[in-house]
């Protein structure tokens, strides 16, 4: 089991008396990209949810590298395990604000280098540190979120349909980001997507219909 980075055990989840999730059951191990599948409403973002603590599950349990997730301090657990989805809110203050707001609740400085060539790779220039977040196109805003979650390398990132509303060139910037963290810095992807292109990169495909999982790949 500690080879595992998340096992789940007849993982379910109701909420206002709805079964929403139901025996879900799989193990992740450390070198895999799993992309979750599925129709609309079948129960992907709230799998991605529950596996980022988002939301707790009504039965079953989830383990990270063989530990309770219950038992793991959440705040530990956030270092490790960054989840990032569609429309990312930022504060409404300056990019730069929001990009050292991971230092902040850490107690740490800015690593303003870090937070230059983050933005690099997504074709922002360091000027934009001192934008106000309003005056920020959409795709602007979701690669600037981004960059946010980088801040901190993270060992798990859960993308929740990230480009999704994003067009094409959008979308190309935050993959290839993406996939650099995934190359270079061994960072491991769970996903939820309906993007071909991203289906395609997955080690293992798992499909969620009604609630229940079918694993495709
Ligand atoms: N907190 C909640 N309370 C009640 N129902 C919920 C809650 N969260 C999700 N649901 C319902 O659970 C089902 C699954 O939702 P979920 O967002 O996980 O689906 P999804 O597969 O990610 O869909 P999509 O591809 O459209 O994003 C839906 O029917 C949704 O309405």
């Amino acid at each position: 089991m500690s080879d595992s980075l998340f096992q789940l055990e007849k993982v379910g989840f109701q909420a206002n008396g709805n079964q929403i999730l139901q025996d879900i059951s799989f193990t992740v191990n450390k070198g895999e990209v799993i992309v979750f599948s599925g129709p609309s409403g079948s129960g992907k973002s709230t799998l991605l949810k529950l596996i980022g603590t988002l939301l707790s599950p009504t039965s079953g349990k989830i383990y990270y590298r063989g530990t309770d997730l219950q038992k793991i301090d959440p705040v530990e657990y956030r270092k490790e395990v960054s989840y990032f989805f569609q429309n990312a809110s930022l504060f409404d203050e300056t990019v730069q604000e929001n990009l050292s707001f991971p230092a902040r609740i850490r107690e740490e400085g800015f690593d303003r280098e870090r937070a230059k060539k983050l933005l690099e790779r997504v074709q922002i220039p360091e000027t934009y540190l001192s934008k106000e977040v309003k005056e920020l196109s959409g795709g602007e805003k979701q690669r600037v979120a981004l960059v946010r979650n980088l801040m901190y390398q993270p060992k798990v990132l859960l993308l929740d349909e990230v480009t999704s509303s994003l067009d094409q060139e959008n979308r190309a910037i935050v993959l290839d980001l993406v996939r650099d963290m995934m190359k270079d810095q061994q960072t491991k992807v769970l996903a939820v997507t309906h993007n071909q292109e991203e289906i395609d990169q997955a080690s293992r495909l798992i499909t969620i219909k009604g609630g229940k999982m079918e694993e495709s790949k």
